[in-house]
This record gives structure tokens, C-alpha cells and sequence, in this order.
């Protein structure tokens, strides 16, 4: 009979699942806690596992880790929990399911695991399942559209920082390029946090008229100054009780800086025009893609609302400093936009994930959707081919070289360098992006005689 193993905290959860298999024939071991689960892999032998990523004692996905290979792990996942689900297929869970889940949906998931014996065979520790990639479209395309994904090395530290800061009231600073995720970033810290049954409101400092940023703040009342044609409620109002995201705040003028301040001190505001205090309950959370520690020094950003904004920062990285979350991200769009554009393409082509590769994405994670959006709709093959990716990103992706005293030798050596650097030294992939043949790219280098 299969032996199956069930980790999970949750006893009521546990004992029905365990009733249900046990009437499908399997033989069925319960353990509460991820210690006890260990306990008894190591006294009996075990056919699959399935397990809960949340208990409280111990880490699902170093389990998943050390299963790998070995015995086919299915994890069970709460509702939306997307990157925990992709994480777990990365290391090597067979597949996952999201609870609630119907009893035919777990035994065909049991099934595809029990069935998959060749990927599981003590040879294969190293190697993926075959199916992986498209079981991760799968995962991903099932997400919700909100999901902040991060799952390389580059953004691990940031994910452990998000889950720290966001129940806490802390105000904080996320720092980025312009579409690196700082807005979603932010979203997800409301979402994490005790606040997140209450309104999430975002407000574009950079894009408000210094004269109305006041009234934006604050709202106003029905006559307080031309134009104010009707009592108007402002974002602090509107996000009492949740968080209120400033976008852009090193963009905000000196004075409007202090009218921050000082709400941000007393905790109640007046609306413009009116006389009644309101107490307001907000937590703020704030984006700038400019330096605002430098603004500082400058004397043009305020020193004591820089360290009010700033208790806890986030450093988002750029694109290009996190190549490990591209393969993910791409997915998770083309996942994305098949449901949006009703199509279903399942992969990307050889050439276009060299592409992807070597491009250096300026827009950032922006930048990456907009293009994936724009191929699904031109696709009309199962995969998406180079020819519908727009033209800078076939161009040489070189940085732009202030040739000033770089002489021609000069700066073709720097864009041959650039273009190595890039693709991690591949050669084939810098030829490509250098728009030249690997027999030139290799000629040019042995003329200049560059040590590589
Ligand atoms: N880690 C991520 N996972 C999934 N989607 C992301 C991620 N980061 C960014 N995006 C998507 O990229 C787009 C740009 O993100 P967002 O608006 O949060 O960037 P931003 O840094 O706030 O940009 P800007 O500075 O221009 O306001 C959004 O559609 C967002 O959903």
C-alpha cells in the first residue's frame, strides 16, 4: 500500500485529509510539526509527502530542499501564496495545491506525483522535473495579478526585510529606479499588515501642482480657494485607519514638506478652509527613485521628514542587478497576458531568452511587462518568437560611452567588454548582442588583446 506522509498543523485539517486517503487506499502517517515529520521520514519508508510551507517550527522549503530527488513532496499552500508556491518548484516540489482544494483535485495531484517515479529516481537529485517549467506557468498563471514576485538571490534579503517591517507601524522608504516595483512593493507591505482591511491610497507627489498638494493632503471644504467647488476628502482622510503611499515624496516642494511634517507630528489634520481638527491613524510608506539622503545635504529635503519617512529603507534593486528573478518574472507575465489576450502560448523562445538576457531593461520590470504584452499579442505561434520583440532590444546594447577622449580602438574595446560583462562572458551571446559573428567578436579580441 502507498505510504503517504501528511505535515500539518492544523489537526482537524489533518485527521480529514488522512480519513479521505485512508478510504483511497493509502497508507496514511500524520505529524503536526515539521520535527515530527522528520522523526518519522527517517523511521519509515515513505512513497510521497505532503505538507503544509507554514508551520511554525520549521522551514517547508529547506524540507522540500532535502526531498528533492528523493521522495516527491506536494505542498500545500494558502490562497494567492504564489511565491512560495514558485520557491517550492524551484527546489523541487513535484507540484503544489492551494487550499481550500477539492478531494479530486488532491488525488490528481497524488496521482501525477506517484506517476512521476523516473524524475524522482535517485539519479535525477540535480536535475529538475521535466514538467517544471510549465507547471511554473501553471503556478504563475494562476496567480493574482497583484503578486510581488521575488525569488532570486539578488531580492531574497528584500523579502525577508518586507515580511519583517510590514506588521509593524514602521514608516518606510523604498528606494528604486523608476519601475522597479516600488508602488506593488509598498502594496505588499499593506497587504502583509495588520492594516490591510483598510484602504491602501497612493498618492503621485510628483505629479500634484505644489499650490494643490495641500488640498490632496488634507482636502478641503466647498469655497476655500477658487476652484474648490465642492468639499473634497484628502488622502490622509481617505486612508485613516490603513496606509498612505507618497510616490515620488523627494518631488515635493519645502513648504508642502512641512505640511507633511507637521500632520505627520500631531497626527490630525485640518481639511482647507475648515476649523475642526481630524485625528488621523496612518501609516506611511514612501517611494523616491532619486537620492533623497543627497537631497538632504543639499538643503532641498527636509532633514527631520527624511527620518520620520525613513525608519526602515528598501533598496529595490534595478533589472538588470537581478537577472536571477527575469526567468520568473517573464513567466509570470506571459502567464499574465495569455489570460488577458486569450491566448496560449507556453514558452519563450531559445533567442528570446538570450535576448531578455543580455538586454540591460532601463523601464526596468515595466519595461519587461510592456514587451511581453506586446509579443503575446503578436504571437500567434506556441512560443514567442525574437521578431516580435520591439527594436531596441535587438539593437548593440551598449552603454552610452562619453567619447570625449576615447579614441574609435578606445571605445569599440569598451563596448566589446561591456557587451562580455553582459552576458557573463558569453561569447556567442556578446556576438549577438554586439550584432557581430563569433568569429569577429573573437578576431576583435585577439587584436586587442584583451585578457578575458
Ligand atoms: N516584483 C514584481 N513582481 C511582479 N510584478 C512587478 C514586480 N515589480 C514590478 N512589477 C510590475 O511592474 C510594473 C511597475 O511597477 P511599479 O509601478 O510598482 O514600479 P515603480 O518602481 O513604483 O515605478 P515608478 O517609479 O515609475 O512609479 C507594475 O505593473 C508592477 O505590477
Amino acid at each position: 500500500m502507498t505510504k503517504i506522509l501528511i505535515i500539518e498543523d492544523d489537526t482537524s485539517f489533518a485527521q480529514m485529509l488522512q480519513k479521505f486517503l485512508v478510504r483511497n487506499s493509502f497508507d496514511v502517517v500524520i505529524s503536526h510539526t515539521g520535527l515530527e515529520g522528520e522523526k518519522q521520514l527517517k523511521e519509515h519508508d515513505f512513497q510521497l509527502v505532503i505538507t503544509d510551507l507554514r508551520l511554525p517550527d520549521y522551514d517547508g522549503i529547506k524540507l522540500v530542499c532535502e526531498l528533492k530527488g528523493k521522495i516527491p513532496v506536494i505542498v500545500m499552500t494558502g490562497y494567492a501564496e504564489v511565491t512560495t508556491a514558485v520557491k517550492a518548484m524551484k527546489m523541487g516540489a513535484y507540484d503544489y495545491i492551494s487550499k481550500p482544494f477539492t478531494p479530486d483535485q488532491m488525488l490528481s495531484v497524488i496521482d501525477g506525483a506517484l506517476n512521476s517515479k523516473p524524475v524522482y529516481s535517485k539519479e535525477s537529485t540535480q536535475e529538475k522535473p521535466e514538467n517544471s517549467k510549465d507547471k511554473l506557468v501553471d503556478v504563475l498563471s494562476k496567480s493574482n495579478s497583484n503578486e510581488l514576485i521575488l525569488t532570486s538571490d539578488a531580492t531574497q534579503k528584500l523579502e525577508e526585510y518586507i515580511a519583517l517591517v510590514a506588521p509593524t507601524d514602521m514608516s518606510v522608504l523604498i528606494i528604486g529606479e523608476s519601475g522597479t516595483g516600488k508602488e506593488v512593493t509598498a502594496k505588499s507591505i499593506h497587504q502583509k499588515s495588520t492594516r490591510s482591511k483598510k484602504s491602501f491610497v497612493a498618492l503621485d507627489c510628483g505629479a500634484i501642482p505644489k499650490e494643490l498638494a495641500a488640498s490632496e493632503f488634507f482636502g478641503h471644504i466647498k469655497g476655500s480657494f477658487t476652484g474648490a467647488v465642492a468639499d473634497k476628502m484628502g488622502s490622509f482622510e481617505a486612508a485613516n485607519g490603513g496606509t498612505l503611499f507618497l510616490d515620488e515624496v523627494g518631488n515635493l516642494s519645502y513648504e508642502n514638506q512641512i505640511q507633511l511634517l507637521r500632520a505627520l507630528q500631531e497626527r490630525k489634520i485640518k481639511r482647507i478652509g475648515s476649523n475642526t481638527e481630524i485625528l488621523v491613524d496612518v501609516r506611511i510608506l514612501s517611494a523616491t527613485n532619486e537620492d533623497l539622503k543627497a537631497a538632504v545635504e543639499k538643503g532641498t529635503f527636509r532633514e527631520d521628514l527624511y527620518h520620520r519617512l525613513n525608519e526602515f529603507s528598501l533598496q529595490i534593486p534595478a533589472l538588470k542587478n537581478r537577472y536571477g528573478d527575469l526567468p520568473v518574472l517573464a513567466t509570470y507575465f506571459l502567464g499574465k497576458f495569455n489570460e488577458k489576450l486569450n491566448k496560449e502560448i507556453i514558452d519563450f523562445s531559445d533567442e528570446v531568452w538570450d535576448i531578455f538576457e543580455a538586454y540591460h531593461w532601463p523601464g526596468n520590470i515595466r519595461e519587461l511587462q510592456n514587451v511581453i504584452q506586446r509579443a503575446v499579442l503578436l504571437t500567434t505561434t506556441d512560443k514567442v518568437q525574437a521578431n516580435t520583440l520591439p527594436s531596441e532590444l535587438m539593437s548593440p546594447v551598449l552603454e552610452t560611452v562619453a567619447l570625449g577622449n576615447l579614441s574609435k580602438a578606445d571605445f569599440e574595446k569598451e563596448q566589446i567588454v561591456n557587451a562580455l560583462k553582459r552576458t557573463n562572458y558569453n561569447k556567442s551571446k556578446a556576438a549577438k548582442l554586439l550584432q557581430v559573428t563569433r568569429k569577429t567578436l573573437y578576431n576583435r579580441i585577439n587584436y586587442y588583446d584583451l585578457d578575458l
